[in-house]
């Protein structure tokens, strides 16, 4: 079988989009009934790297719509500094610990579970590596179904991890009542229409990066800024352009950057701002990018789907999805631009830079 490249990971992920739809109840249902079980009313969320990027976004699902306390947290702060339940206002079995691990051996994550179980809390454990560690410690688990990946940087199991955990809350929304039918029924078909229009978005993220090749690849430093549920994107857009084209990046959530990075910033800094849904920050972010341009760079690129004035750097992206949905796209623009980049300097991302491996986060390596 040939290695998928990252391109080719990116190209496949609306296969696995689509099972994670049409398989809600073989990998779910477990987990449905365990959480109908229980009354958890407090969860964190943790994991590493693309993982705990992840665990921000289905963070923000989980708390819309189980209408539950949730934090996301770096696992080994969680294992060494965080207090669970300071004010003691739940009792150990309403609170749950979710662990991801893609490949299910990250040191920080199993970590974080097997703290979690010693202080009495439940644990849930998320990865596609049946057998993995993490699927020993935790004692419940979810088996992803994005099917392992090839090379290193993730993208495919970034994307349906998000789209398989939104269709589990919906799913417990509707059999715990807490929506009904018709709820129900509009928030399957929008994850159902995004992925139909998952090629689109791909395509238009290729035809956006062949568009600007010439002017991309100068970049030297970047940034990427985000607001609401796609600050975690601007986070994990971070995390691709470092691991895959290796130029140094900054994530901020839009507002923030306004305290302090500017001072830094000159005419050669690279501005992705993602205006991933209409609203008062979506309003700022207009008025923030011209800015830029006005006072900072030239090379300022806009990525949405919703209506505004675009410039020859932007990408005006002709679908969108619900705010809740939204980070499945957005972040896509952002691996294109990782795999294509590299592609295009010489850089293999099936390969890893690293040599020295005398320390790793993984206890496989
Ligand atoms: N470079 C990779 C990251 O891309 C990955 O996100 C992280 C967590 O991996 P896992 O999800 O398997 O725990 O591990 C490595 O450090």
């Amino acid at each position: 079988m040939t290695k998928l490249t990252m391109m080719g990971h990116i190209k496949d992920t609306a296969r696995v989009l689509q099972r994670a739809i049409d398989e809600r109840k073989d990998y779910g249902q477990d987990f449905i009934d365990f959480w109908l079980k229980n009354n958890f009313k407090k969860v964190i969320f943790t994991g590493s790297g693309t993982s705990y990027n992840a665990m921000r976004v289905i963070r923000n699902i989980f708390v819309k719509l189980l209408k539950v306390e949730g934090v996301a947290v770096e696992p080994t702060v969680f294992t060494y500094s965080e207090s669970i339940n300071p004010s003691s206002v739940f009792r150990n079995n309403q609170v749950l610990v979710v662990g991801l691990s893609q490949h299910g051996d990250s040191i920080s994550t199993c970590g974080a579970l097997q703290h979690a179980a010693k202080c009495g809390f439940s644990t849930l454990g998320i990865s596609e590596q049946l057998g993995s560690a993490i699927t020993k410690i935790a004692d419940h688990y979810v088996h992803l179904v994005c099917e392992e990946e090839q090379i290193g940087p993730e993208t495919r199991g970034y994307t349906e991890t998000l789209l398989q955990f939104y269709m589990l809350a919906v799913e417990i929304a509707y059999q715990s009542r807490l929506i009904g039918k018709e709820k129900y029924d509009q928030l399957v078909n929008d994850a159902q229409e995004l992925v139909n229009n998952f090629p689109t978005v791909v395509n238009e993220s290729v035809a956006w990066y062949e568009k600007q090749q010439e002017e991309l690849v100068e970049m030297q430093k970047a940034s990427i800024a985000g607001f609401g549920y796609n600050f975690p994107t601007a986070l994990e857009a971070r995390l691709k352009f470092f691991e895959t084209f290796g130029r140094p990046t900054s994530a901020y959530e839009q507002e923030e950057q306004l305290h302090g990075p500017l001072r830094a910033y000159h005419d050669d800094n690279f501005i992705f701002l993602i205006g991933g849904n209409m609203g008062s920050e979506f309003k700022r972010m207009i008025d923030i990018a011209a800015y830029y341009r006005r006072a900072y760079t030239k090379h300022v690129f806009v990525v949405s789907g919703e209506d505004f004035e675009t410039t020859r750097r932007d990408l005006k992206l002709s679908v969108k999805t619900s705010p809740l949905l939204s980070p499945i796209i957005y972040v896509v623009p952002f691996q294109v631009l990782s795999a294509k980049l590299s592609e295009k300097v010489g850089i293999d991302t099936s390969v890893s830079p690293v040599t020295d491996n005398s320390i790793s986060g993984h206890m496989n390596v």
